[in-house]
């Protein structure tokens, strides 16, 4: 039996998350949990799972879960985070929150030596330089539950590093992949919450629409597999088939196919070097690439001159990202404002060459306050 800390586990990969963990009830105990805003869905976590500590998303939430649960240890907010995964006992922490709340956790697991399952790529995005670090110093292990890293880890897997000539990462275009950018001035939250191949949380359902998705995955991949931002492309591959493909200097590409199930990266990440049973099959049918386009997704040309800057410069990308998008879902912007926004604060923001953890900290929540006070305001 392997210890799991969940981390969101109301959210879409939490969810697929419990899916996995139900499956394989006598090779997984879930020792910890953290909830969220819905109660229903929190009781229901409870209940199933009886994990023995578990992180409330409110510190108001804590007096009638310990009446209710009298058997689970209660924590909350930020710092209950952090408690959660300094639980002294062993296991592997599975990463799906959203957003850059998911650094911190991260890092203060690798701290207590527990391995990770990374579907939070904020974490590597703000901070890939300094996590890896921790991963070297506490000899932690970090298997990515991203479909397309997934798929490209499990394509690099046991190969020399030498003999690779390029990763390509495939992107579905998202909920807007057939409009032009004229057409984007008028688009609403509903229409772009609508993904057409995916179900997913709301945040990285946005990021899709405006390819900062696909951005903020080409950073994961830099310090996932150590690559030169020159060797990683993206393609635009409409149907979400190929999920990730990896060129080598012999003239052999590998690719990785699956259907479009994040249980599948999921028990990848957890079984490790496993393999477990899946019920589909996936039909091959005619499949489509096409060459990414950068002057109709803007923000994924930006995201590459500022991962080959690095620095500062990923986290004040994510965080104006972060607070532009939750904008969007409260309905006090446009969606062409979220590019503005992210194009604004990385232009006029003085980069730091190699930022401490501390002022990584301090940048983030310093402009998603100011851009959200700025624009609620209005
Ligand atoms: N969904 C997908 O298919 C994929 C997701 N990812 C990545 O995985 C991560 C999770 O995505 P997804 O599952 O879609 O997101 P969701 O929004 O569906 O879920 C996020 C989870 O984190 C919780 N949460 C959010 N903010 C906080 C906070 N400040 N404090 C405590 N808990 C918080 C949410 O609680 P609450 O219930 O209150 O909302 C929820 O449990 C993201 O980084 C995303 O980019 C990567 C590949 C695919
Ligand atoms: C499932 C997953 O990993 C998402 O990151 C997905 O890739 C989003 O799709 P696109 O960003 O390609 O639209
Ligand atoms: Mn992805």
């Amino acid at each position: 039996m392997k210890n799991i800390y969940l981390l969101g586990s109301t959210g879409s990969i939490g969810t697929q998350s419990l899916d996995v963990l139900k499956k394989h009830k006598n090779d997984f105990k879930l020792i910890g949990c953290s909830l969220g805003s819905d109660e229903s869905k929190n009781k229901n976590i409870l209940s199933t799972f009886k994990p023995e500590i578990a992180c409330l998303r409110f510190e108001n939430q804590i007096k009638t879960y310990e009446k209710e649960f009298p058997m689970i240890t209660f924590v909350s907010g930020d710092q209950g985070l952090i408690d959660l995964v300094r639980y002294p006992k062993q296991g592997l922490v599975i990463n799906a929150l959203s957003g850059s709340t998911g650094l911190i956790p991260t890092i203060e697991a690798i701290k207590t030596s527990k391995d990770i399952a990374l579907a939070n790529k904020e974490t590597l995005v703000m901070a890939g330089d300094i996590v890896k670090e921790y991963l070297n110093k506490f000899n932690v292990k970090l298997f990515p539950i991203d479909s397309e890293h997934s798929a490209l880890w499990q394509t690099i897997d046991h190969e020399d590093k030498l003999s690779i000539r390029k990763i390509v990462i495939t992107a579905s275009g998202g909920s807007f992949r057939d409009f032009t950018r004229e057409e984007l001035k008028n688009v609403t939250k509903k229409q772009a919450l609508n993904h057409p191949n995916w179900e997913m949380g709301a945040k990285i359902t946005i990021d899709s629409a405006t390819m900062m998705n696909k951005g903020l995955e080409v950073i994961e991949a830099h310090h996932l597999f150590d690559l030169d931002y020159d060797a990683i492309e993206t393609i635009l591959h409409k149907e979400s088939v190929v999920h990730g493909l990896t060129y080598f200097i012999d003239g052999t590409i590998k690719a990785s196919l699956s259907v479009s199930d994040m249980r599948i990266p999921i028990a990848h990440a957890l079984f490790y070097p496993k393999r477990v049973s899946y019920d589909k099959q996936l039909e091959l049918t005619n499949l489509s690439f096409k060459p990414m386009d950068y002057q109709r997704f803007p923000l994924l040309k930006l995201a590459y001159e500022v991962g080959r800057k690095g620095g500062i410069l990923p986290t004040v990308m994510n965080a104006a990202n972060e607070a532009a998008v939750k904008l969007f879902l409260d309905e006090k912007i446009n969606f062409l404002d979220i590019e503005t926004i992210v194009f604004d604060y990385v232009a006029k923001t003085a980069n730091i060459k190699m930022p401490t953890l501390e002022e990584i900290k301090e940048v983030n929540q310093n402009i998603q306050d100011e851009i959200i006070r700025k624009y609620e305001k209005r």
